[in-house]
């Protein structure tokens, strides 16, 4: 198996000393050998830490589709545009397989690169783009096959866990936090995708399809990321037996599809809750197996580049399937349901200034929208300073919540924009 690698960063690195260091076990499970024998990347004369001896140099990865000596490329570089795009195109248009770890590519053009692949004839394989080094795309795919899957959640982005638990952990501050995940190699090259929910909506998009049959799409993700997550929140999480993590989730009802991503608290007790640091999770839940949940390391280059691997050698051994499971002119489109449709229990941080009459303003606001508050709780004593007050709702629908929460923000005793994160049902 003569493979070409685009882009020698964290992941394709990782490749390459894989590929360096477990050539006779690879050889020994496949009965193939894996040889590099053509990369790209940006600079020819960079020090990685692996040996490009006896590898032909494309300047322009798009070159290694049509060099004959190249039998598999692997693309890691990401974007959902531009040279990745191209290279995954004119490999699949050249009858190449293609294994990639870019959740951006597949979660804005899967279904049109699945279909290229199917009239190609030629596997497209992603395992490293979902979950990092957990074997989720073969478990939605192969282990869950015989099941109609309800739901599948988790935790999606390795960066963000690592940042929300640390700031748990140690009470460190944001930006210094995200510094060293970036140093370890675990966030996008533009770390926004990461804190803005992005990556975790790209992953979540590519689960939703395969765990249920549809096209993927991206667009109708609901996100939201965790730059609003303040210490204070994480602080009253605990209080209330809680943690709090950014978790992807897709569920089907009788009205469709579900998609968001957004901080929720966590009850403390729930495996997802001790999921900590870079580690991802999901749980599937489908109507034979009931649930089952996977873990480990969402991010970095052991993980990931063991899941490229992965591909690579199933593609070696011949086990290929569709893309996401079926093929493309079997998926059936689900309509997708709005987040203001989502009925859930909230967690409400108000700001307010602590005058008489406060609390029966804004139960009176709530008893007029018919949410029911579970409990409540008030911080500190000042008219003069702003005082936090914290709500747990009962179950209510996030329009009527949105509607409350705007009416509490225009009076005059609220000092800030009030904060909530919804609380998960696991
Ligand atoms: N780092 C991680 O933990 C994970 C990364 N991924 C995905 O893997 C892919 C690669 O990620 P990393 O290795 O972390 O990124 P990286 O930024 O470390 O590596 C990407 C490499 O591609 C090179 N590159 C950029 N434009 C190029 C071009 N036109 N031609 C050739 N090379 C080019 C860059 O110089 C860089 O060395 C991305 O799609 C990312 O989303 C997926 C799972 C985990
Ligand atoms: N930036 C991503 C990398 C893996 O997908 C993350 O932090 O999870
Ligand atoms: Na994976």
């Amino acid at each position: 198996m003569r493979i070409g690698v685009a882009g020698l960063g964290t992941v394709g690195v990782g490749v390459l000393k894989i590929i360096e260091q477990h050539g006779k076990l690879l050889s020994d499970r496949t009965g193939r050998n894996f040889e590099v024998v053509a990369v790209s990347g940006r600079s020819r004369t960079k020090d990685r830490g692996v040996s490009l001896d006896g590898m032909t140099w494309y300047d322009n990865a798009v070159d290694l589709a049509s060099d004959p000596n190249v039998d598999m490329v692997l693309e890691l570089i990401g974007g959902s545009e531009g040279v990745a795009r191209d290279l995954c195109v004119a490999a699949l248009e050249a009858g190449k397989p293609v294994v990639t770890a870019n959740k951006a590519l597949l979660a804005v053009h899967g279904t049109e690169l699945a279909r290229l692949a199917e009239k190609n004839n030629v596997p497209l394989a992603y395992e490293a783009a979902v979950a990092g080094g957990i074997p989720i795309v073969k478990a939605m795919r192969e282990g869950l096959a015989a099941n109609a899957i309800s739901r599948v959640y988790g935790i999606l982005n390795g960066t963000c866990n690592y940042i929300l638990t640390e700031m748990e952990e140690t009470g460190g501050d944001f930006a210094a936090i995200l510094k060293d995940a970036q140093d370890l190699g675990y966030a996008e090259a533009d770390p926004s995708f990461d804190v803005d929910g992005v990556d975790a909506a790209h992953k979540l998009a590519i689960l939703t399809s395969l765990a249920f049959g549809t096209p993927v799409d991206f667009d109708s993700v609901y996100i939201e990321g965790i730059r609003e997550v303040s210490a204070q929140d994480i602080a009253f999480a605990q209080e209330f037996g809680y943690r709090i993590r950014l978790l992807g989730v897709a569920r089907r009802t009788e009205q469709g599809i579900e998609q968001r991503v957004h901080p929720c608290m966590v009850r403390k007790d729930t495996a997802i809750a001790n999921v900590s640091g870079v580690f991802n999770a999901v749980v599937a839940e489908g109507d034979f197996v009931d649930s089952t949940v996977y873990e480990g390391r969402g991010a970095g280059e052991g993980p990931t580049a063991s899941a490229v691997m992965a591909d690579v050698v199933d593609i070696a051994a011949g086990r290929v399937s569709p893309t996401f499971g079926i093929p493309v002119d079997k998926m059936t489109d689900i309509p997708k349901i709005p987040v203001e449709e989502h009925v859930g229990c909230y967690y409400v941080r108000l700001s307010v200034f602590d005058r008489p009459g406060v609390i029966a303003d804004i139960s009176a606001v709530f008893r007029d929208e018919e949410i029911s508050i579970e409990s409540l709780l008030q911080r500190g004593r000042s008219p003069e300073e702003a005082v936090s007050v914290v709500l747990i709702t009962h179950e209510v629908k996030e329009a009527a919540l949105s509607r409350a929460l705007e009416k509490i923000e225009a009076f005059d005793h609220s000092a800030a924009r009030p904060r909530m994160i919804r609380i998960a049902k696991l």
